[in-house]
């Protein structure tokens, strides 16, 4: 069966900012997690991404951006030896009713489906309290990473079973070497 990871993207692979990142040049990997996807990757771990970027509904930047950002993910993990799966974002704005933004699961239901693996037990990593919850919601694994809005997210009342770890790199750790 395939080793499915599922990753959010801002505050766990780059650093998040409360102005957005809007810009390949605002998009920085954050210690370790570049290497982290990588070393995932080479153990034969598909990693994939699910992220908002109610930014584009905003206007603040625009698909073109948002794929460049992607692109340099991909390259910076292709330098380590590694790859990245599908990464898959929502671009609407929280009143917009979609079906793709966290808290709602549709991009890990999404991810599961275009790998054809089921989503129970799935590992999907985040910073935010709507990420853990969108795990919940279908079942994966809720982690929480400390990193990014993490640090706050884990006062809040977290779903029952979330794993908590310092950061990508730990999360890495603890999948390829347990
Ligand atoms: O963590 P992921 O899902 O990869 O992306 C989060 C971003 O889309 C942005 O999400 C926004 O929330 P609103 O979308 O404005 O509620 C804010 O939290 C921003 O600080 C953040 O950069
Ligand atoms: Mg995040
Ligand atoms: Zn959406």
């Amino acid at each position: 069966m395939l080793k499915l990871l599922i990753l959010d993207r801002d505050g766990v692979i780059n650093y998040d900012s409360d102005a957005y990142i809007k810009s390949v040049e605002e998009w920085i990997p954050l210690p370790g997690a570049i290497e982290a996807i990588a070393q995932l990757s080479k153990a034969g771990w598909t990693v994939a991404v699910a992220t908002n970027q109610s930014g584009i509904a905003r206007g603040y930047y625009d698909i073109a951006t948002l794929d460049a950002m992607h692109a340099r993910l991909r390259t910076l993990v292709a330098e380590q030896g590694g790859e990245v799966g599908l990464v898959v974002y929502c671009p609407h704005g929280p009143d917009e009713g979609c079906d793709c933004r966290k808290p709602k699961p549709g991009m890990l239901k999404t991810i599961a489906e275009h790998y054809k693996v089921p989503l129970a037990g799935i590992w999907f990593v985040g910073d935010s309290l709507g990420d853990l919850e969108a795990a919940k919601a279908v079942d994966s694994q809720p982690v929480l990473v400390k990193t990014g809005k993490g640090d706050k997210t884990q006062a809040k009342n977290l779903p029952v079973g979330t794993l908590i770890f310092d950061d990508l790199a730990a999360v890495a750790a603890e999948l390829i070497h347990h």
